[in-house]
């Protein structure tokens, strides 16, 4: 064996973290918290996809957009809009926001808290032990006394069409890397990504079709999509609902590709962008080395153990765990599996009873998620739909935000659609989902509510200030009120 391919042995630390995204950072950071020592392996960026090819680019790209499509809602600053978005500017904001895609700046951070890097591909290599092989594959061995974190996040899941391979599809990383606008983009999927993306290119100029097999963010009401479909429509984008991609052709890979859809109609696009969701990024990490099928999301306890795995020492956090693909949710899991990990190896007791400090409790009752379409589209808890697939007993209270006058005078002819899900036995938030421009900072109000479990009777007494959007709140409350003391 050469010099560069020596395996080094043994490098003893308290814990491993395999991936380097916000879920493995911040397990990093709480298990750094508790005194242990750390060692965080990445293969590719510190900072993960959230900060080089999802949320972070796509967000610096979709602000721009929206911003224009918001100045334009107002009498006044929208004679003053003239012009279109500017698509090098906005590049240019999104290099900056991914720091041109360098990771110096995440990776002092790790530095920082005292956590020792490896770059490299890490594998697990039988139970707490972790192999590193570097591109130039000299490999390494890393210890861990304690505990073993995989937060390696997940890629894109492409559909099995034929022709699939040729037409070189875009994914949400060309998505959000992308420089050029192309003349066409076709898209298929409508989650989360396939509408964050319709709005983003059409909004800098492609012409956008937006194929989707069902309802758009079919997860969140039926009226989230409906109103997401109706935003896009009006910005220009070709939205198709109940449509199937049967085949791709791209025979010339400088050329258009063509799409055969399942109602007998073709269409040409320049690009075609796969928004079809994601699969575990699991397949090449030694997990038959401890027991668990490669290739499969992870099964874990509340406190991020995996399931399956005898001592108590391999936790899995973040997208890999398949409980909620968020960034947020990702980082509240690694905060919570962090001081599990400190109290495990410090021998002290763990509360992990609902709502306790070694619980991920949020995941199964308070998710909070918001889509930054145009109208933004945010909810936490449960829909109507699935509250009552878990047997509550409910009333929902819906109504328009322009019953609140904060709407109106933040947007002229504010269009959007509040919906509260009330458990009717203990009067208390199940869900609240609210669409339309800017209602993505109402949404953490509705997450306190669901979390805290916090009476309506209670609730009532929040007095959103006026003249603000919040105040759709008053009227939802007093709707409910109301239809409660009706006959
Ligand atoms: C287009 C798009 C937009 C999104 N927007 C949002 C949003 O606005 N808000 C939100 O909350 N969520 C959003 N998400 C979801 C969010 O990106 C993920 O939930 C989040 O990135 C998951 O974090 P993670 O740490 O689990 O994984 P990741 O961020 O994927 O990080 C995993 C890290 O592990 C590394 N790794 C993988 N395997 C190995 C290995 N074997 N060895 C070493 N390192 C390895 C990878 O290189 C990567 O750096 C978006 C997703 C997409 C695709
Ligand atoms: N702002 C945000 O919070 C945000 C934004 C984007 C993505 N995300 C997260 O990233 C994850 C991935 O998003 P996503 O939109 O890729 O996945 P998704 O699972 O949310 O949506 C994928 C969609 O593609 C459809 N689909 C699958 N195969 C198909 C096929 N062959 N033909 C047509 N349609 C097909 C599915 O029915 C589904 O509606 C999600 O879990 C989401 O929560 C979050």
């Amino acid at each position: 064996m050469s010099e560069s391919h020596e395996t080094r042995t043994g490098v003893p630390y308290d814990v491993v973290v395999l991936g380097a995204g916000p879920a493995g950072a911040n397990v990093a950071d709480r298990a750094r918290a508790a005194g242990l020592s750390v060692a965080v392996v990445e293969r590719e960026l510190v900072g993960g996809d959230c900060a080089y090819w999802a949320c972070v680019p796509s967000k610096a790209l979709l602000r721009p957009v929206i911003a224009l499509a918001d100045a334009r809602r107002v009498d006044g600053a929208r004679q003053a809009v003239t012009g279109r978005v500017d698509a090098d500017g906005v590049f240019a904001r999104r290099n900056r926001s991914v720091s041109d895609w360098d990771d110096t700046r995440q990776a002092l951070f790790l530095k920082s808290i005292g956590a020792d890097l490896f770059r490299g591909h890490g594998r697990l290599d039988g139970p707490r032990r972790v192999s590193v092989t570097r591109d130039d594959g000299a490999r390494q061995i890393l210890t861990a006394r304690h505990a073993v974190a995989i937060a390696t996040g997940s890629r894109p899941a492409l559909p099995d069409i034929p022709g699939i391979a040729e037409a070189c599809p875009w994914t949400s990383r060309q998505g959000t890397e992308s420089s050029t606008v192309p003349t066409r983009l076709a898209i298929i999927g409508g989650g989360g990504v396939g509408i964050e993306m319709a709005t983003l290119w059409q909004g800098l100029g492609s012409q956008v079709t937006l194929l989707a097999r069902r309802r758009l963010i079919p997860r969140m009401e039926p009226f989230a999509g409906e109103l997401v479909a109706q935003g896009l429509r009006e910005s220009g984008a070709d939205v198709r609902i109940g449509v199937q991609v049967t085949a791709l052709r791209r025979p010339d890979p400088e050329g258009p590709v063509t799409l055969t859809l399942d109602n007998g109609g073709e269409l040409e696009a320049d690009e075609v962008l796969c928004a079809t969701g994601r699969a575990p990024a699991t397949g090449d990490i030694g997990l038959d080395t401890v027991g668990l099928t490669p290739g499969s999301w992870l099964d874990v306890d509340t406190t991020c153990l995996v399931q399956g795995v005898d001592g108590d020492w391999l936790y899995a956090l973040g997208d890999v765990n398949h409980r909620a693909l968020l960034t947020h949710q990702g980082k509240y899991q690694a905060r919570t599996a962090g001081d599990a990990i400190g109290a495990r190896a410090a021998g002290r007791p763990l509360d992990d009873t609902p709502w306790g400090d070694h619980a991920t409790t949020a995941d199964q009752h308070a998710v909070p998620q918001v889509f930054f379409s145009d109208p933004e589209a945010a909810a936490v808890g449960l829909s109507a739909e699935q509250a009552e697939r878990s047997g509550y007993r409910i009333k929902t209270v819906d109504l328009d935000f322009n019953a609140a006058q904060g709407a109106n005078l933040y947007a002229d002819g504010y269009q959007g659609h509040a919906r509260l899900v009330v458990d009717l036995d203990r009067e208390v938030l199940l869900g609240v989902t609210f669409v339309g421009p800017n209602v993505s900072e109402l949404l953490h109000s509705a997450t306190i509510a669901v979390a805290g479990e916090i009476p309506l009777k209670r609730l009532r007494h929040a007095i959103p200030p006026f003249p603000t959007v919040s105040e759709i709140w008053l009227f939802l409350l007093a709707t409910y009120q109301h239809d409660q003391e009706t006959p």
